[in-house]
């Protein structure tokens, strides 16, 4: 963590349309809490935590369609085209809507086994947690199936490993 000091640390968030991923941004920005419109475009926003600045991309969750490709791609797999420049990626899960987390599940699993990203911190963020019926820490770990990810630190102070920290925020 020392090294980000004095310098910017550009962090990604990502996850599926609606998880959460402007809220937590401008909430990171000016601790505001705002309602947004969905991002259909990369934007990003600069916020200060202790010494260290940030810069969150937030790439935006929804389907892109293309008339060349009829496959369905979501806008979070053009994460690639920012990896030189990632100190950090935020990975949003919505922990109340069960039929998003197989998705989540599969997108957020694609970057844990790539390996340009071996050695760059993921923090997993339960979003939503205020929401009926929601899943606990125990079983999102489980159905995110990230457990042999995790790190043996919930503390960013720690040596920083895949992922660091597993955060339930509302
Ligand atoms: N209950 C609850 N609702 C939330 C929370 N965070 C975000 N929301 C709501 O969820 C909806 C989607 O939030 P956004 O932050 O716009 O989601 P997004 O990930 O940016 O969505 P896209 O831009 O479409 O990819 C909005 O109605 C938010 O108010 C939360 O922690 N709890
Ligand atoms: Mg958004």
């Amino acid at each position: 963590m020392l090294s980000f000091i004095n310098t910017k640390c550009n962090l990604l968030i990502l996850g599926l349309h609606e998880a959460g991923k402007s809220t937590l941004l401008s909430w990171l920005k000016d601790g505001s809490l705002v309602q947004h419109t969905p991002t259909n475009h990369p934007c990003s926003e600069e916020f200060t935590f202790g010494k260290v600045t940030f810069e969150g991309y937030d790439l935006g969750g929804h389907i892109l369609v293309s008339s060349d490709d009829p496959r369905i791609i979501t806008a979070l797999r053009f994460w690639r085209r920012y990896i030189p420049a990632v100190k950090g990626i935020v990975f949003i899960a919505y922990v109340s809507d069960s039929q998003s987390l197989p998705e989540a599940r599969q997108e957020l699993n694609s970057i844990l086994a790539d390996e340009d990203v071996s050695d760059v911190p993921v923090l997993d963020l339960g979003k939503k947690v205020d929401k009926r019926g929601c899943y606990g820490q125990e079983q999102l770990i489980k159905e995110l199936g990230i457990n042999q990810h995790l790190s043996n630190s919930v503390s960013l102070r720690k040596t920083m490993k895949r992922i660091d920290i597993m955060k339930m925020l509302g």
